[in-house]
């Protein structure tokens, strides 16, 4: 063991998900990639009240470096204890493609992993969750693993149609991985392009439904959950971008899964919509400016503004902790 995550003062998420599921409301794990996603992050949790999940893929830990990223985490944490602020953070490898990798970020200071081997056939994908959970929790670390294949682009996966979890696996498969949080397809897809244009864009609640009758009060996360503003969207075309059919999951389905055994939901995506936005609107607005901040910092405010919106309009987990600010 590099680092343990309690030295870096982050959290695992196993109480986080339990006052969640007790409250009604959904833990948000978003994903980051660099130093101003990361501030937009944790200064919008912070600011909330909200408890969060830093959550960093495969290729974000290879961008960050994974000798620089469990320093970036501790900034993360001291940054919330200078806020007076008492919010649990999390880093959590999203979409762990093995074992191999679930091990190496829990030595180097990670406090939960995700093993995805929801491509895998089940006796695969139960075996190898088994072996990243008993690692994981000689460490006290606690572990998500997926069921069901989100449709469009999941890494090096493509699922052309969606492949929903299946309620009848679900209860077996928990029991026998004795993972701590089940990711489960029920309509929701990575990227910026989830449905089609004419498409109705709901969830399969009740499937969900189902899976919560089966493991009733077993933290359920959700997969590509970004609602794709059109704003951001716009703006990204009025400055110069080019992005077409962009249509994300609509708020109001999302709230209904908050309230639910829906422990925590993934957002990426308009992260990066609202950042990119942002840095363009510089760049098109004041095509002299070559000082990063000049861009980096509104596109991060940008971020963090929209994450406190969500934070408080969808996942409902403002003031679940003590706010704070310390900028
Ligand atoms: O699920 C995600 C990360 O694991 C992110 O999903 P989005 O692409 O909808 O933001
Ligand atoms: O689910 C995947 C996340 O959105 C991260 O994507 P990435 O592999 O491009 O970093
Ligand atoms: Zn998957
Ligand atoms: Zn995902």
């Amino acid at each position: 063991m590099k680092y343990h995550f309690k030295d870096l003062g982050l959290s695992n998420t196993k109480e986080m998900f339990a006052k969640a599921n007790k409250e009604g409301y959904a833990v948000p794990a978003f994903n980051f990639n660099n130093m101003e996603q990361l501030q937009g992050i944790i200064e919008a949790c912070v600011e909330e009240g909200s408890p969060v999940i830093l959550q960093v893929s495969t290729g974000a830990r290879k961008y960050i470096g994974k000798e620089m990223l469990p320093w970036l985490a501790k900034a993360a944490t001291a940054y919330v204890e200078a806020s007076g602020s008492d919010i649990p953070v999390a880093l959590h490898l999203d979409h762990g493609p093995n074992y191999a990798e679930a091990r190496d970020c829990i030595e180097y200071g990670f406090s939960s992993v995700m093993y995805d081997g929801s491509h895998h056939p089940y006796d695969e994908n139960v075996a190898e969750a088994k072996q990243v959970a008993d690692f994981a929790h000689e460490h006290d670390v606690t572990v998500e693993a997926e069921l069901g294949v989100l449709a469009g682009i999941e890494d090096d996966v493509v699922a052309a149609e969606h492949v929903y979890t299946q309620p009848d696996e679900v209860e077996d498969f928990v029991s026998k991985t004795g993972v701590d949080s089940l990711a489960i397809a029920i309509g929701t897809s990575h990227g910026a392009h989830k449905f089609k244009p004419g498409d109705d864009p709901k969830l399969r609640l009740d499937i969900l439904a189902e899976i919560e009758k089966r493991i009733p009060g077993f933290p359920i996360v959700l997969h590509g959950s970004s609602a794709v503003p059109h704003q951001f969207v716009e703006m990204i075309n009025q400055y110069g971008g080019q992005i077409a059919d962009a249509i994300g999951i609509p708020d109001s389905e999302l709230r209904k899964a908050a309230k639910s055994a829906v422990a925590k939901i993934n957002v990426d995506t308009d992260g990066r919509l609202a950042f990119t936005a942002g840095i363009r609107e510089v760049f098109a607005k004041k095509p002299g400016e070559f000082d990063p901040r000049k861009y980096l910092g509104p596109a991060k405010d940008y971020m963090k503004e929209y994450y406190k919106d969500k934070i408080r309009n969808v996942f409902g987990a403002n003031g679940a902790y003590k706010a704070g600010t310390a900028r």
